[in-house]
């Protein structure tokens, strides 16, 4: 009983803490989570989607999915997914409420989405990638004949392209696709180990088709990558169709074990001519190959899914630093000053310095996100009328955001597992999951250190062409060089005069880097070889643009939301903070290129100390206004209670080990051992 009380006390002041943060709000919330809805009335729609799945208990967990094997794990996320498209098919007001038809797939790739499916989602690449890629690769006729079928669930597609022995590299993809014109079919083959499909999400055991990625050969000649339907179980039986290719699962992984990642091989395995998918480049009945506008649309599948990862970072780190800003303002320890009662650890710099900036980056993500998007329909929507002069800028732009949103939340969620001490290591704190979920979109969709490659290729083409003379498009017409006078130090540090210094400094740098490129192609190296002898410089160069793009959209996104003055002043915090935390901790960029002084350095440094002390009692409001449902953060130590300790024990109580006061393992192993000598 003595215990009980205690702990209640205990209980009784972890939420006394928090609530008094709540007190301390600046600004009103409700805006806040608006214009991260986008709109009040998202926000509510939101809501109300949500309590319509979380109030169903077929989404709850007999017992948390680590104590379960990994068969057992797959099987219930599978359970949990096709409950959650049945429902959606058979439910009109969750339909209106998510709109017909992307709805699904908007909802499965939701904060909702992914946290009931815990760690990961068998059906994601379904809705994910082998949707659009037959709406986007397909004609019309092809997309009548199979989108309808994948809409409902009667067909579960993946999206096949890596191999063993190439992800990155797609041109050296090994995988063929040789026209017969005799028969009017295609017959895939895997000729080597390495031309073994490895890592398709879904592919293990659940889909029953794949779009799959093969060199297309027709009139002995290859045309490189294109994208084939192919039919990989029996519609009926779901068995692996005899002989012709062979799919299973690849085994643990460092996380989204339950995606039953999988491999294929293919031994001359047919299909019908009408299965490439023929929007773009088609092969006729005679072989005849007609070229596409531009070969890489084959590849506009990626760049769809590059801009929604966006989103998926800005969720996954919202998640992560609410869960550890929480427990920072209910987690007491040591001594701030000699004698006096423990702080709460939020009172340290230090721990404002890890979580502040992180509060901040959330929003510099969903701005730039969003802006990318509205890039994305604008182009895709003239490309449908022909107009394929936006590509370029496109594909640079989603690998600079993929990149820059996927690495800035896997880092950023590892220093929120740091920020909790120990409690951010136990699986109940959800982090070691988000975490693990979070890391992987570094490598997937394009492996990061590509992706910078290919935006820097970008930069340096579009600064050669300007010092031509060349007008360049919006984003990056700022590398124009300019004349001498426009270059002297800012004479204020205001947010702009902040954005326009990085301009200077990404200028700079891709200046730099190009003279440099220049000087090895001079020295007579080819230029492939310049290009590898200055890559750690050119990636720099597209980080650094990357980040002068999120600060740019972030500012102007402050500017433009229409909210009160209260919460349009803790924006601007927030973005004051983004751009004086990236430029302090870059200095460099920034002094080389005269783009700021070392007193510029010396008073922004003073400023962020301010910042990190003026944003403090907003910190909790900040992230309650990110308006995270509990089952939806999962976590014991970031409820919104802030009775952190209570659910820790509770959930540690639930362990299987637990349940016996002597586990059989010790009459089998231990008990041996420590008696032996007896
Ligand atoms: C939930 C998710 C689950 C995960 C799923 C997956 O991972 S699925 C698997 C995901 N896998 C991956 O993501 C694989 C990552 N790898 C790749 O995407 C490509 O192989 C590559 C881009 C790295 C190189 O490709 P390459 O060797 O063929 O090309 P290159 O370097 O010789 O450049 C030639 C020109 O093409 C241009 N261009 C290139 N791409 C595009 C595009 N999409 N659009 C428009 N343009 C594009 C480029 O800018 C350049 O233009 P320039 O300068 O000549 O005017
Ligand atoms: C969880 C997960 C899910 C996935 N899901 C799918 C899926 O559904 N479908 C699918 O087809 N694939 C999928 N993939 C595969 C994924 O797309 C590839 O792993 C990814 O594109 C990287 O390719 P890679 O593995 O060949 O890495 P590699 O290219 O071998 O990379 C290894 C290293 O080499 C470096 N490197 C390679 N090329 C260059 C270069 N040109 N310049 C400089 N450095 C270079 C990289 O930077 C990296 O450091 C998935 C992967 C993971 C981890």
């Amino acid at each position: 009983m003595a215990r009980v009380v205690e702990a209640s006390a205990v209980a009784r002041r972890c939420v006394a803490d928090i609530t008094a943060e709540r007190a301390k709000c600046s600004f009103p919330q409700h805006e806040v989570t608006a214009v991260l809805d986008g709109g009040e009335d998202k926000t509510q729609q939101r809501r109300k989607i949500e309590e319509l799945f979380l109030s169903d208990p077929e989404f709850l967990d007999a017992v948390r999915p680590e104590y379960l094997s990994h068969e057992d794990r797959y099987a219930n996320e599978l359970r949990k997914a096709c409950h959650m498209i049945g429902k959606f098919n058979n439910d009109e007001e969750i339909q209106q409420l998510v709109g017909q038809m992307e709805g699904i797939r908007t909802l499965m790739g939701s904060g909702l989405g992914v946290a009931l499916t815990k760690d990961g989602n068998p059906l994601a690449l379904h809705f994910v990638m082998f949707l659009p890629a037959i709406m986007g690769q397909g004609t019309v006729e092809q997309q009548g004949e199979w989108m309808g079928r994948a809409w409902t669930g009667e067909i579960i597609g993946t999206y096949a392209q890596t191999e063993l022995g190439h992800g990155t590299f797609l041109r050296g993809l090994e995988t063929t696709a040789t026209y017969d014109p005799a028969s009017q079919e295609f017959v895939l083959h895997s000729p080597t180990i390495t031309a073994t499909k490895w890592w398709p999400g879904g592919l293990g055991k659940t889909a029953s088709h794949a779009v799959v990625m093969a060199q297309l050969y027709t009139q002995g000649q290859c045309h490189g990558p294109h994208p084939f339907i192919v039919q990989l179980r029996h519609q009926d039986t779901h068995c692996s169709l005899p002989g012709e290719s062979h799919a299973g699962e690849i085994g643990p992984r460092l996380g989204m074990n339950t995606n039953d990642n999988g491999f294929l091989r293919f031994t001359h395995h047919r299909i019908p001519r009408t299965h490439l998918l023929m929007k773009h480049s088609q092969v006729l009945e005679d072989g005849t190959y007609i070229k596409p506008h531009n070969n890489k649309l084959a590849y506009g599948t990626m760049v769809f899914v590059r801009v929604a990862i966006c989103f998926d970072a800005y969720r996954q780190l919202q998640r992560a630093v609410t869960i550890a800003t929480r427990y920072s303002a209910v987690r007491r320890q040591s001594e701030l000053v000699p004698g006096q009662p423990e702080p709460q650890i939020l009172e340290y710099q230090t721990q404002q310095y890890k979580l502040l900036p992180l509060i901040a980056t959330v929003f510099g993500i969903h701005f730039s996100a969003r802006s990318v998007w509205d890039t994305y329909n604008e182009v895709t929507g003239s490309m449908q009328e022909g107009n394929l002069d936006r590509l370029p800028e496109l594909h640079a732009l989603s690998c600079g955001l993929k990149a820059l949103s996927s690495s800035d939340a896997a880092g950023g969620v590892e220093t929120c597992r740091l920020a909790c001490g120990g409690h951010g290591y136990l699986a109940s704190s959800n982090l070691p999951r988000i975490y693990t979920t979070t890391t992987a979109a570094i490598t997937y969709e394009g492996e990061n250190t590509v992706l910078w490659l290919q935006v820097a290729r970008y930069l340096i083409k579009s600064y050669r062409e300007a010092c031509k003379g060349h007008t360049l498009r919006q984003s990056v017409s700022y590398l124009t060089p300019q004349p001498a006078s426009s270059s002297a130090s800012p004479s204020n540090l205001s947010n702009h005069a902040l954005v326009k210094a990085f301009r200077r400094a990404v200028s700079h740098l891709v200046a730099e880097a190009a003279a440099r490129l220049q000087k090895g192609c001079d020295a007579g190296m080819i230029f492939e070889h310049a290009w590898n002898s200055c890559s750690v410089q050119l990636a720099r160069c597209a980080q650094v643009h990357t980040r002068y793009f999120t600060c740019e959209k972030f500012l102007s996104g402050v500017e433009r939301a229409e909210v009160s003055e209260a919460t349009r002043g803790v924006l601007t915090r927030l973005c004051r903070l983004y751009l004086v935390f990236h430029i302090t901790n870059n200095q460099g960029d920034f002094l080389r290129s005269g783009a700021l002084s070392p007193q510029d350095m010396s008073a922004l440094e003073g400023e962020l100390a301010a910042l990190l002390a003026a944003l403090r009692p907003d910190a909790v409001p900040l992230v309650d206004a990110f308006d995270i449902h509990d089952r939806i953060l999962d976590s014991t130590l970031g409820c919104w209670d802030g009775n952190v300790y209570h659910r820790m024990v509770e959930e540690a109580e639930k362990s299987p080990l637990n349940q016996k006061d002597v586990p059989d393992a010790y009459h089998k192993y231990l008990r041996p051992l420590m008696k032996a000598n007896l």
